[in-house]
């Protein structure tokens, strides 16, 4: 019984480790060249870097958002970069309509979708709870129910591909975290959806994988303005974020933590008398 504990188990143990990890595809760029891919909240931020990322593998790119005008620019540098094509569809995810548009582009333009990259979100406010439940709702529209609705739409076509969602979510979607209230219930309720509509896709076999991001600290613009001044730990690279996600749903994993270690220590707020300004949610809030 000794030597079994001692020995067996932990060389057990080495064996199925080997096996589990050497039987996982490794990631090479050309996996992409001619992908059809959508991704969402494309015009600024890691939607932006993704739609870079997957330009220079040669996929077929198709960017959203609401600014025509940044997502004309992502264009015409993923064309730059040498992108399969460069397509964009302007307009806000909370507007049905554009969720349509989408999807009749990816069917008629591009012949289908190989990968639907979900990675919009709403502006919210990084401060106590003020208890304005029209911005939950309006934050849920956003952040959950349209990715929903992108992936019932985009569903049919991701099924005759084999394909991939990714959803994009946060540390903060994990675990409950001071001053992202709104933001924090809205990356819950995605782990809730995707989560059991995989094990669904399990039990029907239904070959579409989907994968969570579970991200911590990224230097986007947005979340410096937002956060930088407030946090101790510092943010990741955007950049090197974009590229894991692209890896990870490429690779059909359940989840991708990124920066992981570096997000669990330190998470406490600078000085040690800040308390967050009564004007910082109203300031970042539209
Ligand atoms: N940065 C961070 O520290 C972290 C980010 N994440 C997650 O990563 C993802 C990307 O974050 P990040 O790059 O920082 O975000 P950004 O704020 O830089 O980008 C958000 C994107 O969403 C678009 N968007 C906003 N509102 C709408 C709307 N109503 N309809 C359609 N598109 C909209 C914006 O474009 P436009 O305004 O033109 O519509 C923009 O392209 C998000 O899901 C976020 O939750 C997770 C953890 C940490
Ligand atoms: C629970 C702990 C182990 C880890 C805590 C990690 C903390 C520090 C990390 C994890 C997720 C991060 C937030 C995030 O997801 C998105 C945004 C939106 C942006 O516009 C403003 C910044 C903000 C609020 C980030 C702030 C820092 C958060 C809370």
């Amino acid at each position: 019984m000794g030597l079994l504990q001692k020995i067996l188990i932990p060389v057990l143990g080495l064996v199925l480790a080997f096996c589990f990890y050497s039987s996982r595809e490794n990631f090479k760029p050309e996996m992409l060249r001619g992908k059809r891919v959508i991704v969402t909240g494309a015009s600024t931020g890691i939607g932006e870097q993704m739609a870079y990322h997957l330009a220079r593998m040669g996929a077929h790119v198709l960017v959203t958002a609401r600014t025509e005008a940044k997502l004309q620019q992502v264009v015409e540098r993923c064309r730059a970069l040498g992108a399969g094509s460069a397509r964009l569809v302007s307009g806000s995810m909370e507007d049905v309509a554009t969720t349509r548009q989408l999807v009749e582009v990816a069917e008629t333009e591009l012949g289908g979708l190989d990968m639907l990259i979900l990675n919009h979100v709403g502006k919210s406010y990084f401060n106590y709870f003020d208890g304005d439940v029209g911005h939950v709702q309006k934050l849920l529209n956003i952040n959950f129910l349209s990715y929903v609705a992108m992936t019932v739409s985009a569903l049919p076509m991701l099924k005759r591909s084999g394909g991939s969602i990714v959803v994009v979510s946060s540390m903060a979607g994990k675990v409950g975290f001071p001053f992202t209230v709104p933001y924090s219930a809205t990356k819950f309720a995605l782990d809730g959806f995707f989560s059991s509509l995989r094990q669904e896709f399990s039990i029907q076999s239904v070959n579409v994988s989907i994968t969570l991001c579970i991200l911590g600290f990224i230097d986007t613009e947005n979340a410096m303005r937002a956060a930088a001044d407030v946090l101790l730990t510092s943010p990741a690279p955007k950049e090197e974020c974009a590229l894991e996600i692209i890896k990870g749903g490429t690779l059909r994993q359940r989840e991708v933590y990124y920066r992981y270690a570096s997000t669990k220590l330190p998470l406490l707020l600078t000085h040690p008398g800040w308390s967050p300004s009564p004007d910082l949610g109203k300031a970042v809030t539209n």
